[in-house]
C-alpha cells in the first residue's frame, strides 16, 4: 500500500504528515516507529495524521505519534506544520481551523504574514492532572535524578513537562537527566524534560528531551510550559521569547487558567510516497547494538 507523505519542520522539530482526510489511513505504532527512523525509514521527530473529526463545527482531527510509536496529546510545532498542511493541500480555505485532538479542541490561526498561532489551551498545574506523584500541588518539587536532588516545575499542556532552570543550556546535562526525568517514576505516562536558561525576563533559551523522541531542535509545548513555569515563579513576564536549538517562538500567557498562545514559522520540506511493504518494521522493532 502506497501512502503519500509531506515531511515538515517547526524551527526543526520534524514531521511526517499523512493526508488521513482525503482516504483512511491505519498504521501500527511498529509501521509508525519505522518511518521515524532516521536510518532505516524517512526519519521524524513526530508523525501527523490529519482526519475528518467527527465533532459538531469541528474541521479536522489531528493524531500525534512519538518516534516511538506512542499516540501523545499535544504537538505544539505539529500544530503549527498542520495548518500549514491543510492549506497547502486545499483541504481548506480557513485562516482559523478548529481541530479535535486528544486533548481536546484547539483553535488555530494562519497569520497574514504565514506564520500560525496556536490556543494551547490552559496549563494545568494539580499533580492529578499533569499526571505527577507528589503529596500536594507546589510551586516547585525536588526529583531525585540518578542520585542528584533537582528542582522542577511541573506542568501539562495537554502532555506532561518537568521544566527545571539551568544557568547554561549549552552546558545543560540533557542527554545524562533527559532519559531518567522522561522515565522518572513519579511520572506515570512519562514526561517532556525542559532545561531553561533565563536570559531576562522576556527572553529564555530552552532545551527539551522529549518524551517518546529524545531531544528535538524545537518543543511547542515545552516552550509554553517552559514559560508558563517562569512566570509563575515570578522570573518571566509575557510575551517571551524562546530561543531553541531550531529557531525562536513567540508565547503569550495572562496568568491563572487563561489560555497560552504560541506563534512561530511551519515549514514543508518535500512530498514523497511511501510504500508500507518496503517499511521493515521487524528490523527497527528488533534493532539492537550488536556488535
Ligand atoms: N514528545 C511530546 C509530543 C510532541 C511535542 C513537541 N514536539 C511539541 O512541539 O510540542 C510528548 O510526548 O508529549
Amino acid at each position: 500500500m502506497n501512502i503519500k507523505f509531506t515531511k515538515m519542520h517547526g524551527i526543526g522539530n520534524d514531521f511526517v504528515v499523512i493526508d488521513a482526510y482525503s482516504s483512511v489511513v491505519s498504521l501500527s505504532a511498529n509501521q509508525i516507529r519505522a518511518i521515524a527512523d532516521r536510518h532505516f525509514g524517512i526519519g521524524c521527530d513526530q508523525l501527523l495524521l490529519v482526519e475528518k473529526s467527527t465533532l459538531p463545527n469541528v474541521d479536522f482531527r489531528y493524531r500525534i505519534f512519538n518516534a516511538d510509536g506512542s499516540e501523545v496529546e499535544q504537538c505544539g510545532n505539529g500544530a503549527r506544520c498542520f495548518v500549514r498542511f491543510v492549506h497547502d493541500k486545499h483541504l481548506t480555505e480557513k485562516n482559523e481551523i478548529r481541530v479535535e485532538t486528544m486533548r481536546g479542541i484547539i483553535t488555530l490561526t494562519l497569520e497574514n504574514n504565514g506564520q500560525v498561532t496556536v490556543n494551547m489551551g490552559p496549563p494545568r498545574f494539580n499533580p492529578d492532572q499533569i499526571p505527577f506523584i507528589a503529596d500536594a500541588p507546589a510551586e516547585t518539587y525536588s526529583l531525585d535524578v540518578g542520585g542528584e536532588e533537582i528542582n522542577i516545575s511541573a506542568v501539562s499542556m495537554g502532555n506532561p513537562h518537568a521544566v527545571q532552570i539551568v544557568a547554561n543550556t549549552g552546558s545543560a546535562p540533557v542527554a545524562l537527566q533527559g532519559p531518567l526525568i522522561e522515565a522518572h517514576p513519579r511520572f506515570p505516562e512519562h514526561v517532556n524534560a525542559g532545561f531553561m536558561q533565563i536570559i531576562d525576563d522576556h527572553h529564555i533559551r530552552l532545551r527539551v528531551f522529549e518524551r517518546g523522541s529524545g531531544e528535538t531542535l524545537a518543543c511547542g509545548s515545552g516552550a509554553c510550559a517552559a514559560v508558563v513555569a517562569g512566570i509563575k515563579l515570578g522570573l518571566l513576564n509575557s510575551p517571551v521569547n524562546v530561543s531553541m536549538r531550531g529557531g525562536e517562538l513567540n508565547i503569550v500567557w495572562n496568568g491563572n487558567n487563561s489560555d497560552v498562545m504560541m506563534t512561530g514559522p511551519a515549514e514543508p520540506v518535500f512530498d514523497g510516497e511511501l510504500d508500507l511493504s518496503r517499511i521493515d518494521t521487524q528490523t527497527v522493532a528488533t534493532q539492537t547494538a550488536v556488535i
